[in-house]
This record gives structure tokens, sequence and C-alpha cells, in this order.
């Protein structure tokens, strides 16, 4: 069971809503995930009115928990807002904590994030930043009273996969109590597998699913890659060597004179 914030979930996999090809689809897609939490981009669809109250209606009837993001704001002010909004919306504290600061990297202000966090978990929010790799960052979002981390892996939809599996290794070490949940830039199943291999609790994804040829099989192929990476971490991973050790024992071999 993954648990976060003292809520247990049974699977690992959280799934963004964005950017299907249809509502059919994304519904679906969510069904064959598996996912136990959905993202919503409260600023997004409200404003956009792209799918309006069918959209909202589509998302209830999923019947799968909503984790509201400020997913296209660029300061403190605007996602403190967004995430207010987002209570009021769907009656949680849960928010899911962006705060963009690069227009092309779509890399997070780490430091307007951290404020912002400050600001929220002040107000009795649960907030999920999507952060760097970073782990000093990652120190102060725990000090500002995060109790999930959130580190992307690569830039937001560029299905890239873990560029920096160091930072990644050493967050997991640095903070073994803390659920750390590798938010964007996995493109495949095989990166889910590996980050989840490394000791993650569970990955956030939404492009490489919505994107794919086929969402809802990709959906299904990335739970089960996310469920295997969790097995084989917990099952004890060898570690490489740098000599081969043979695997089929010696002794007793026949011998010929
Ligand atoms: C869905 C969501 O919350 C996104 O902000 C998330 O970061 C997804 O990233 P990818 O689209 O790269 O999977």
């Amino acid at each position: 069971m993954l648990t976060l914030y003292g809520n247990e979930y049974p699977s690992r996999l959280l799934l963004g809503t964005a950017q299907y090809p249809s509502p059919a689809i994304l519904s679906q897609a969510v069904k064959a995930s598996g996912a136990s939490l959905i993202t919503v981009s409260l600023r997004r669809e409200s404003a956009g009115g792209k799918a309006g109250g069918a959209f909202w209606e589509l998302i209830r009837g999923l019947d799968v928990e909503v984790l509201a993001n400020t997913a296209g704001c660029h300061s403190v002010k605007e996602a403190v807002t967004t995430a207010r909004m987002a209570r009021e919306v769907f009656a949680t504290n849960r928010i899911k904590l962006e705060v963009i600061g690069n227009a092309d990297t779509l890399q997070p202000d780490v430091f307007a994030l951290v404020e912002a966090a400050r600001i929220l978990t002040a107000e009795g929010f649960e907030v999920f930043p999507y952060t760097t790799e970073d782990l000093v960052v990652a120190e102060r979002l725990v000090e500002a009273g995060c109790q999930v981390l959130m580190p992307w892996c690569a830039p937001i939809g560029s299905a890239k996969g873990p560029l920096n599996l160091d930072a990644l290794r050493s967050l997991r070490g640095h903070f073994p109590q803390v659920p750390l949940v590798v938010d964007a830039g996995l493109g495949r199943p095989s990166h889910a597998a590996q980050v989840m291999e490394l000791g993650f609790d569970a990955v956030l994804l939404n492009t490489a699913v919505a994107k794919a040829g086929d969402p809802v099989a990709m959906a299904g192929a990335f739970a089960k890659a996310v469920e295997a990476g969790h097995i084989a971490f917990q099952a004890g991973l060898l570690e490489p060597r740098d000599m081969a050790v043979p695997s089929t024992p010696v002794l007793g071999k026949a011998t010929f004179q």
C-alpha cells in the first residue's frame, strides 16, 4: 500500500488527465492504469472551458480520488490562490503544487515553490510539491511541512526518462521515511520500472500515456511496470559487479583424463 499523508492507496501509479484524444479514451485509460489518484489542473480546465461541465462530470464518474494541481502557475500568489480555489471546488486539502519558473523547460521555480508550500501547509493543505531532484530544495520543502516529495526525472512532456539517476538515488537514501513520487518526464514503462527499482514509492505521469498510439494499452503497461519495479526493489536487487561470477557451481564437475 502506498501511504500519502496518512491515506492508503492500492496503486503506486498516479495519472494525469490532460491531452487524451477523447473523454472516452481518458476514462478507459484511467481504468486500465488502476490509478489511485488522478491529477486535474483546475486553472487550465476552468479557464479554457475546453470541456466545461462535461469534463468535471467525467472526472467525478471515474470514482478515483482527485489530486488538483496548480499547473500553469508562475508565481507564489497565483499558485496559492489556485490552491485555495481547488480546495473549495474539490472539498479537499490535497494539492499538487506546481510553480513554473521557466517557460521552455517547465522547470519548477524552487524558491517560489518553497514559499508557496510554507504558506499552504500553514493553512492546513497537504502539499504534493513538483520539484527538481535537488537535495537541498527537498530539505527546505520538508522543513516547510511537505510530507511527500515529487521530483521530476526529466522535463514535463519530454519522455526522456530518468536523466539523473544518481541524484534520484541520493534523494531516496537521504529521505528514507518521506514518500517519494517521480513526477514528470517518464516516457516508457521501463523508465517507470527503473525509478521504482530505486525504491521510489510511486510515479506520476501523463504525456506518455495520453499521447501513446493506444493510451489504454499504454496505461496498462505502465501499471505493470510500476508494480514490477516495486516488487523487484522489495525483493532485493543484485548490485552490478565488475567481475564475472559463475552462476553454475563447478564443484563436483566431471573430469576427463
Ligand atoms: C499530470 C501532471 O501533473 C503533470 O504536471 C506531470 O508533471 C506529468 O508529466 P509528464 O506529462 O511528463 O508525464
